[in-house]
């Protein structure tokens, strides 16, 4: 896996027009890290994901970000299932960044789909609907296209949401097969307990960070009331800056 510096903030600032997202952010995502970025319902944690694969501009600040090397799974919410397509479709999108759109795909890419599909324990379903799946099962096929992607840094938001535990389970043992080959793993979750238990790092953000290094020292109750407390005095109608100009 490619080293290189790892994903680096540098006093970044995201916003939604002129609603703050994330506000002044500095710190590393080192390469091959294992992190969970944590933090309450509006926090900016899909925002900082998305700036990070390069699909939201920072208004302040600086990131940078292997662009080319980075897998982002988006949360399911996100995703329209009605479109008809198939589930080793979806999986072979996954080649997309090396195939581009008019080449058609090689016999070692298609084996590769399916190969990824059987890794998530979904032998037999490449001809069927996305439309059709379960959500647990949906995520397995997310999963299969990350596999494909084989990229350097994944970026995972709510990967086991709504999914029941032997999937998140399967999940989670593929998230640390990645750990091990030292790629670089961010991931969105809300369930700290899975936090502690399997993620080594944690970043706990309340659109501007509380704290971000080992979890053991970042999930404190003190810091975690801290993001609490800053979620209850958001205002929504605030614009970027007015709180730390305050
Ligand atoms: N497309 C958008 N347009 C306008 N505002 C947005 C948009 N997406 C998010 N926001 C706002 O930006 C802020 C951060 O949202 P974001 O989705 O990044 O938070 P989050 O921490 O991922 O939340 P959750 O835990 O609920 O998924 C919120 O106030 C949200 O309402």
């Amino acid at each position: 896996m490619s080293r290189g510096e790892g994903i680096v903030l540098t006093d970044l600032t995201l916003t939604h027009g002129r609603r703050p997202a994330v506000h002044h952010i500095s710190g590393r995502f080192a390469p091959g890290s294992l992190t969970a970025i944590v933090g309450p319902n509006g926090a900016g944690k899909s925002t900082l994901l998305r700036a990070i694969a390069g699909l939201h501009p920072a208004v302040e600040g600086k990131l940078a970000a292997p662009r080319r090397d980075i897998a982002l799974l988006p949360q399911a919410a996100a995703l329209d299932r009605a479109f008809p397509v198939s589930c080793l479709d979806v999986v072979l999108f996954g080649h997309w960044h090396r195939a581009g759109a008019f080449r058609a795909l090689r016999a070692a890419e298609q084996r590769a789909a399916r190969d990824a599909l059987a890794a998530v324990g979904l032998e037999g379903f490449e001809g069927r609907p996305v439309g059709g799946l379960s959500s647990g099962q949906f995520q397995r096929v997310l999963f299969a296209r990350l596999l494909v992607q084989d990229a350097p840094v994944i970026l995972l938001d709510e990967p086991f949401n709504a999914v029941d535990a032997r999937t998140a389970a399967d999940l989670l043992a593929l998230v640390h097969r990645w750990h091990g080959e030292g790629r670089t793993i961010l991931a969105v979750l809300h369930d700290l307990e899975l936090v502690r238990h399997d993620f080594p790092e944690t970043l706990l953000l309340a659109r501007e960070p509380i704290a971000w290094g080992p979890t053991g020292e970042v999930l404190t109750a003190a810091n975690r009331m801290k993001a609490r407390m800053m979620a209850e005095a958001w205002d929504a109608e605030a614009e970027a800056c007015e709180r730390s100009a305050a």
